[in-house]
């Protein structure tokens, strides 16, 4: 296959790739940027591999950086753009992050695509659109389905996290996963539980948003891989991953904090259980955070009143995505979706008095009757019992200091 046309962040670095060719050395574009560019899908970042070495690449270009030299990775810099350029290296195992733990640099192109993961990641591109595709990777292209570069049993072993990564581009591009490479992630699934939960985490979130995260939610319960994810034992069980898959069958989720309010925020557990599980799974705090606020009122969309959408007014489109994916009935958005819009302030800043005002026209006196004189004013503010006027607002904290003498 000859590729015609490429995408400018390519053309771009084809005088790179020349000028290591001219040098006497091969070079190509290689990994998930070719996949896309034949799916004519948006790339992400262009991996440029080479049978030149690290210093050889150094001795070519006048400006380069060592960004991550052990591992055969040079950055050159041309043009104002930076190109990581890795040597071709041979098998190499992961226990880290991202970075494998030993690499032998090799002056051969299919020795370097021999150890990646899926045929449909083993290609490489010449600089003229030639594709070089050594494990049938058109094919499994054409067949839209996953496949292990060689024996699935020794990818695997190599690095467990492709167990995930297979999931993930099946949900990504509504791929099937082939049947021995199936077959293999099912016979080590366990060896997930000794892979960082960072790396899980990263491939788990983008599977839940792909367009087929139902489908590969499915794969992962049959192949029994739920007890060597992150997680408490029993807290999400078969049953409710597949309540969640039906879910994301109809809509994907678009932020990670989507994702997660929806994958763990409808377990309907306590707070300090949800805590520990957003723990486990080593989430952000900002993450954390919304999940922990959203997930009491997922159990009850109808309860939600004008003072739980002021609350989390900062996580509202979180919340009505949320919702939504769940299949909360159209009426019910409509409702929530209005209060919102109707909310006589956003913010207690917004407030006609502030605590400083009250004070200043002998309405109140610092110290912590004041503030609850303020969140009760807020909340009758919010809920449309007092309207946002000074003259209301005068009223209204006359009445509650009367109240209390
Ligand atoms: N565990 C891994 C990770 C990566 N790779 C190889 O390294 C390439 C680049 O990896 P990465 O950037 O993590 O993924 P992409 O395939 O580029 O996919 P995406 O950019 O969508 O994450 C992959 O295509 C694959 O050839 C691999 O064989 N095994």
């Amino acid at each position: 296959m000859k590729l015609e046309l490429l995408p400018s962040e390519l053309t771009s670095a084809k005088p790179v790739l020349n000028q290591i060719n001219q040098a006497g050395f091969q070079a190509y574009f290689v990994g998930g940027c070719v996949r896309d560019i034949i799916l004519e899908k948006p790339i992400h970042d262009v991996d440029i591999a080479s049978s030149a070495y690290p210093e050889e690449i150094k001795q070519i270009f006048k400006k380069t950086v060592d960004t991550g030299i052990q591992h055969g990775t040079v950055m050159v810099l041309d043009h104002g753009h930076g190109y990581e350029i890795t040597t071709f290296r041979t098998e190499s195992t992961y226990t880290d992050f991202r970075r494998p733990d030993q690499v032998t640099f090799v002056r051969s192109l299919s020795e370097d695509l021999k150890r990646r993961d899926f045929t449909i990641n083993a290609f490489a591109l010449q600089a003229d659109g030639q594709v070089i595709d050594y494990f049938d990777g058109l094919t499994d292209l054409s067949k839209r389905q996953i496949r292990a570069v060689g024996q699935a049993t020794e990818r695997f072993t190599e690095d467990a996290l492709r167990m995930m990564r297979a999931l993930r581009f099946s949900a990504q591009l509504d791929f099937a996963i082939e049947d021995e490479t199936f077959q293999a992630l099912v016979a080590l699934g366990p060896n997930l539980a000794k892979i960082a939960v960072e790396r899980i985490q990263v491939e788990f979130e983008k599977m839940l948003q792909g367009i087929a995260a139902g489908p590969a939610l499915r794969h992962l319960i049959r192949g029994q891989l739920l007890p060597y994810l992150p997680g408490k034992t029993g807290r999400v069980t078969d049953d409710y991953l597949a309540k969640v898959a039906l879910q994301l069958e109809k809509q994907q989720p678009q932020t990670e904090a989507t994702v997660w309010t929806l994958y763990l925020g409808q377990l309907a557990l306590a707070k300090d259980d949800l805590q520990d599980e957003l723990r486990q799974w080593k989430l952000s705090r900002n993450v954390m955070q919304t999940v922990t606020a959203l997930s009491p009122l997922l159990a009850n969309p109808e309860a939600i009143d004008q003072w739980a959408i002021y609350e989390h007014h900062q996580d509202f489109e979180t919340l009505m995505e949320t919702l939504a994916i769940m299949g909360t009935s159209a009426e019910c958005l409509e409702r929530i979706n209005r209060l919102h819009a109707e909310l006589p302030v956003y913010s207690a800043k917004e407030l006609a008095l502030s605590g400083g005002d009250l004070i200043q026209a002998g309405l109140a006196t610092p110290g912590p009757a004041l503030g609850q004189y303020l969140h009760a004013l807020e909340r009758a503010v919010v809920l449309g019992e007092v309207a946002n006027t000074k003259e209301a607002i005068t009223v209204f904290i006359k009445e509650l200091a009367d109240g209390h003498s």
